[in-house]
Formats: C-alpha cells, structure tokens, sequence
C-alpha cells in the first residue's frame, strides 16, 4: 500500500507518544503500532525465562518466536503473549529498562523489523517509537519528533503512576527517565534522535489537544502537498 497514510511519532519516555498516538488513530480510523509494547513484551518474556539480558543470541531467537497479538476488547486493547493477556505487567519501570536494555542489542531489533512493518495496512498507521522514521519507516511522510524536558516528563509519568496508586518518588523517576534516555539516545544501533526530515514538537508547555492538533494540521498540509 501507499505509505503516504503513514505517521511516525518518535521521542523519549513520558513526551506523550502513547497518548497523541491513541487520539490520532481514533480520529483517523487508521491502524496503531506501539512499537514500544514489542520491547517490553520481548524484555518481559526475557525476565520471565530468566534469560541474560545480554544474551544477543537467546534474545533475538525468542524475539523471532514470540507468540504475540493485540486483541481489541472493545474499550482498548488486549496485550496476549501465548494466549496470556499480559498487558498490566509491561508499563513497570523495571520491564521499561529491561525493554531499554534489549532494544540495544542489533539482532534483536533486525528481528523485530519485519514484525513491525507489517503493521502498515490501509487504511493507514500510526507508528509510536524511537526509531519509526529513522529506521522502521524511512519513508513516511509525516515524520513526528515529540520532545519535552525531562523534569516535565518526570512530571508527568509521576502523575500517572500516582493516579495508578503506586507510591513514586518524583526523584527516582527523573533519574530513572535520565538514564533510559542516555542509553536511547547513545546506543549503536538505531538510536534516539529526529530524523532528517522530522518535524519536532516540544511538548513541555503544549497541551495534548495542542499537540495533536499541530500534527492533524501538518497531516492535512503534507497530504495535500502529496496529491497536488
Ligand atoms: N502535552 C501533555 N501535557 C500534559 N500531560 C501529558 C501531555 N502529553 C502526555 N501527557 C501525560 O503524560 C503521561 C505520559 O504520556 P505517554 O503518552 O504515556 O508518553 P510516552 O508514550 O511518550 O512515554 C500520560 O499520563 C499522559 O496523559
Ligand atoms: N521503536 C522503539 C520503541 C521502544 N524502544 C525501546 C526503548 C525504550 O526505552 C523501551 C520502552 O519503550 P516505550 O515506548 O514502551 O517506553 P515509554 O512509553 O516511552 O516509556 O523500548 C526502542 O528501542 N525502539
């Protein structure tokens, strides 16, 4: 199919991906990948069968047998891994680094590009990750780059995690968000960072209604440019 009814949403934890992505894709009627959920589902599967996350090989072997699909059960979406559904179990910071800590490893994110391309059916896809339009989808036309500063997204997860009713330190997030976005951003292989042609959002004093938008307004633009 064209890519043209293709948007990527790249950026750090907690700048609001997940959430704009939603909307986008209600709004739209278009497909959503998280592209996220496929790290943390191979990290938890990793913890879970005790496996070295250092282990290249074991990782990006299961990474390739995974047994994964995202059920819609009417209000979202089931998360089942063997029939399992696991979806409350990835969004914990330990599966967030361990999900870090895989994504850094060149085998395991080969293994998990077919996968993720797939995703990319009409009548259109919303693509949320790290590394949508550097790597995954090059040739998207509207390329998203979501940034926000990191005490505004410590902020936020912390916000979140209360409303979940975890007992949070607002200083161990931010130093945890620091970490996974120095190891993002730094790895060898398909790092963190705007790709040539992204457009980039800075989020910290946007709402997400002024985020999302900002980018529905360059979708139309960029469409029309397309078509012309
Ligand atoms: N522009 C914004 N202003 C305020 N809060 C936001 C904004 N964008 C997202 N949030 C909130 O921040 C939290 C983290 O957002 P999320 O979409 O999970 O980020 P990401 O997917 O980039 O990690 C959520 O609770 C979300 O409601
Ligand atoms: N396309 C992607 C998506 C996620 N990752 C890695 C890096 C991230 O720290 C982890 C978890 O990603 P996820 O998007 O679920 O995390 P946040 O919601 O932004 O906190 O996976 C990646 O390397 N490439």
């Amino acid at each position: 199919m064209s890519v043209s009814n293709l948007i990527t949403i790249d950026g750090p934890s907690g700048s609001g991906k997940g959430t704009v992505c939603h909307i986008l894709a209600k709004k739209l009627k278009w497909h959503l990948l998280d592209s996220g959920a496929l790290y943390r589902i191979l990290a938890f599967a990793a913890l879970k069968k005790q496996l070295p996350l250092n282990d290249s090989a074991a990782l990006a072997s299961l990474a390739l047998t995974l047994d994964v699909s995202f059920v819609s059960n009417g209000s979202g979406v089931d998360t089942l891994l063997s029939g399992e559904n696991i979806g409350d179990k990835l969004r914990t910071e330990v599966v967030g680094q361990a999900a870090s800590e895989v994504a850094s490893i060149e085998q395991v994110r080969a293994a998990l590009l077919a996968r993720q391309q797939a995703f990319l059916q009409a009548p259109g896809l919303i693509a949320d990750g790290r590394d949508m339009g550097t790597v995954v989808f090059p040739d998207a036309s509207v390329k998203i780059f979501l940034d926000a500063s990191a005490e505004e997204r410590a902020k936020r997860r912390f916000n979140q995690l209360q409303d979940k009713g975890f007992n949070v330190s607002i200083a161990q997030i931010l130093s945890e968000i620091k970490e996974r976005d120095y190891r993002d951003r730094n790895r060898a292989v398909a790092p963190l960072r705007p790709a040539d042609d992204a457009f980039v959002i800075d989020s910290t004093s946007l709402t997400i209604d002024e985020v999302v938008e900002q980018i529905l307004n360059l979708t139309a633009l960029k469409l029309k440019i397309a078509t012309e």
